[in-house]
């Protein structure tokens, strides 16, 4: 990658024509008054929309976690979601992929009401997506390889061997070596159990990949890595991506739009260069305080413009 600033989201004919095929829609007016700018303005941004969040209410007992919140996910783009601990960032997530029920509002992915899907049409678009837990929720007592054919066996019909063949492809493309394949949890590294969860996320060949902290925990060597093959699988494969995420490097090298989370809602969604004319007090702190202005300042590894 020659550049770790962000860009605008994506579009690909091809594959849009692969998806939904609801037209571009307008965008939502996801930012409150007086709050940062978003790509409104920006034509790219009419583009469809493959997650649709509106007025979502989410909530544990007397607890509301989740007030009342928007959110567009656009087709081909790397959405960062931010927001300080505790904001709602994985309940949002979880929610979105139906881990956990809502109070109100809708949800649509790829153009369908989740409320509204047959049991069978319910499948065929938990295929679609692939998810990465932030501790990768593998299965401890199978290896590598059997995390990676778990989706496949639920959702496929495949012979053994082509269950072998598809399952080295993935754990090949997330980066792993091979005789990674056999190994358990426990024998793995950080960075690997990582890379494995990613394998098993690529498992059906998504259209849409939920990342939750793909980073934390990693040094910054192994972090750097590891945006880059998401950037890289992103591009590649022409996925969508939601990732959560606290590591700004992660934000300026992968993501082409930031959401952030606060009081239950998303307060502003944008650029990166949007975020940074914020009004709002933590998304100043966040995107100009000092963490933030050494990210910005971090030549990237690969550009030979600031090789020294
Ligand atoms: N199953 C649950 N039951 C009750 N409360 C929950 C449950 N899951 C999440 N919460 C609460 O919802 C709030 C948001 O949690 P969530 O995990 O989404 O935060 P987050 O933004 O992802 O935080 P972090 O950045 O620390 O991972 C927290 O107050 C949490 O305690």
């Amino acid at each position: 990658m020659s550049t770790r600033l962000s860009s605008a989201p994506r579009t690909d004919a091809a594959h849009q024509s692969s998806l939904m095929g609801e037209p571009a829609a307008a965008r939502p007016s996801e930012i409150q008054p007086g709050e940062a700018p978003d790509a409104r303005q920006d034509p790219q941004a009419e583009q469809d929309i493959v997650i649709r969040v509106r007025d979502l209410v989410v909530g544990f007992g007397d607890k509301t976690v989740l007030d009342h919140l928007d959110l567009d996910v656009y087709r081909g783009e790397v959405l960062g979601v931010i927001g300080a601990s505790g904001s709602g960032k994985s309940v949002l997530t979880r929610a979105i992929i139906g881990l956990i029920p809502k109070r109100q509002g809708t949800i649509e992915i790829f153009g369908e009401n989740v409320d509204t899907l047959s049991v069978e049409a319910r499948r065929a678009m938990e295929r679609r997506w692939g998810i990465m837990f932030q501790h990768g929720a593998l299965f401890s007592s199978l290896t590598v390889k059997q995390n990676v054919q778990v989706p496949m066996r639920e959702y496929l019909d495949l012979s053994d061997e082509l269950l072998e063949e598809l399952a080295s492809l993935k754990i090949a493309m997330a980066g792993l070596p091979a005789d990674a394949a056999d190994k358990y949890p426990s024998e793995l590294s950080g960075g690997m159990t990582k890379r494995a969860a990613l394998a098993r996320a690529l498992a059906l060949d998504p259209d849409v990949l939920f990342l939750d902290e793909p980073t934390s925990g990693l040094d910054p060597i192994g972090a750097g890595e590891f945006d880059e093959l998401i950037k890289t699988l992103q591009d590649t494969l022409k996925l969508t991506v939601f990732m959560i995420t606290h590591d700004l490097d992660s934000l300026h090298a992968v993501c082409d739009r930031v959401a952030a989370l606060a009081r239950g809602k998303v307060i502003a969604a944008g650029t990166i260069a949007a975020m940074l004319t914020t009004e709002d007090p933590w998304l100043r702190a966040y995107f100009q305080g000092p963490r933030a202005r050494a990210a910005i300042a971090r030549p990237a590894a690969d550009d030979p413009s600031t090789a020294g």
